[in-house]
């Protein structure tokens, strides 16, 4: 089942990027990697709010990659491949993948789950213990001091949830705490909001247009008169998601330059657009063709988590690098295999919910009349081959365009989907495998 290429509509990254050494405004690391010669910029340089103590800045660490004149071969060794998307290995080569970290980790025990069989994944290292248990902290006093997240009879499953060893597996190169908490309040804050507004914690479909479109408004702010300004700052204060959101935001855009807040705007306008739509078939008791619902779940996906890497990073992959339509496939692709990751690991727990919760086994064994074994074991392929895809179109990114920036952003998404499912493996708190095998 491979993953067909879309024709092409616009004129290729590499040609773009053949300039791999002009200037990069915003807050990259100054490696340029694919702006185009041109008047130079108006903005001056953002400065970064964070930085690790005694950090290196990226640029000085990333690899030094000498100027391609001309598109090289696509690597086919997976050696190769895997030194371009997992980083460099070997004695001395540490500090040309990841930023410093501010404290040296312990050793961590090997966590519990085992992963769903035939699952095409890559194991992560067990993540720093010492950052799991501060970031865990740190979330906790802001869900409850800060926002007010929960009531306190959903204590157990935040803690369940485990959002510090989520962030941690998926953000390896955060050069400091304070920078993976502005993924992991946006992680609560997302999951929160899904749970309150759309699933297990009183959610409905009916009316949710409505309250995702004023829950957005935190994200990207009403303008409007005096008159009404009050009414709109204060509804941020109405519920969990609202305050949630607009506190997670507020750290975020401290750190993230203008362009890396309208990406991240973006991508959670797309998110709110994949509820709505499973949220309409819900309503109506509708179940999608297969490529239907992988059109919802593309949107309705963790892409708003992945596509913020470099912020956490502390560095930016420049705006238009990152809307070239080629970094935009690499993207969708890691985020649809991360997002089946999740309907492989909660199917259990989705069947149990009430009502008909779709996810791909359920909609291919309805739409393919297979057995929902067969469609479980179909959707675990469907899943390896947008794994393979996302690999090898990024594989071939990374070829045309090896600019340092570019190099470090498609490893930090690549982390990023091996985190992900290393969470969903451990997390035996909120998931468990059926009886298939
Ligand atoms: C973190 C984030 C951007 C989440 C957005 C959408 C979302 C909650 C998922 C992709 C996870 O899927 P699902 O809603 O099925 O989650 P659970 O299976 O309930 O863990
Ligand atoms: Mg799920």
């Amino acid at each position: 089942m491979p993953v067909p290429a879309p024709p092409p509509v616009q004129p290729s990254l590499p040609a773009a990027a053949a300039h791999p050494g002009a200037p990069a405004h915003g807050r990259g690391t100054g490696t340029g990697g694919g702006r185009l010669p041109g008047p130079p910029s108006l903005l001056p340089p953002a400065p970064t709010a964070l930085q690790a103590p005694g950090s290196t800045p990226a640029a000085e660490v990333a690899p030094q990659v000498p100027e391609m004149p001309h598109r090289p071969e696509i690597p086919h060794s997976p050696e190769i491949l895997k030194r371009i998307l997992r980083g460099p290995s070997g004695l001395g080569t540490a500090g040309l993948y990841f930023a410093r970290q501010e404290e040296p980790s312990a050793p961590a025990e090997p966590a519990a789950g085992r992963p769903v069989p035939g699952l095409y994944h890559h194991p992560v290292p067990e993540p720093d213990p010492v950052r799991v248990e501060e970031v865990g902290r740190r979330i906790k006093a802001w869900a409850v001091d800060e926002v007010e997240l929960f009531p306190p009879d959903w204590e157990d499953q935040f803690d369940g949830f485990s959002l510090g060893r989520y962030m941690v597996a998926c953000h390896p190169d955060a050069p400091t705490v304070d920078h993976l908490m502005i993924a992991t309040r946006l992680m609560a804050a997302e999951n929160a909001l899904d749970d309150v507004y759309c699933e297990d914690h009183g959610g409905s479909p009916v009316g949710l247009g409505g309250r995702l479109l004023l829950a957005h408004t935190a994200l990207d702010p009403l303008h409007t008169t005096t008159e009404y300004q009050p009414d709109w700052a204060a509804s941020l204060q109405a519920d969990a998601p609202r305050r949630a959101y607009r506190s997670a935001m507020q750290y975020f855009v401290q750190e993230a330059s203008p362009s890396q807040a309208d990406r991240y705007r973006h991508d959670m306008a797309r998110l709110h657009l994949g509820y709505l739509a499973e949220a309409a078939w819900a309503e109506t008791d509708h179940v999608p063709e297969v490529w239907e619902y992988l059109s919802m779940r593309q949107f309705n996906n963790f892409r708003p988590c992945p596509t913020i890497t470099d912020t956490v990073g502390g560095y930016e992959l420049p705006a238009d690098i990152h809307a070239q339509p080629a970094m935009q496939r690499v993207i969708a692709l890691a985020g649809n295999a991360t997002t089946i990751v999740n309907d492989l690991y909660s199917y259990t727990k989705e069947l149990a919910s009430p009502g008909r919760h779709l996810n791909l086994p359920v909609v291919i064994a309805e739409r393919e009349g297979c057995s929902v074994r067969d469609a479980y074991l179909k959707a675990v392929e469907v899943h390896n081959d947008l794994m393979r895809a996302f690999e090898a179109e990024a594989a071939e990114l990374a070829a045309g365009c090896p600019a340092p920036d570019v190099l470090r952003f498609l490893r930090g998404v690549a982390v990023w989907v091996d985190g992900n499912h290393y969470w969903h493996r451990t997390n035996t708190y909120r998931y468990t495998l059926p009886d298939f095998w």
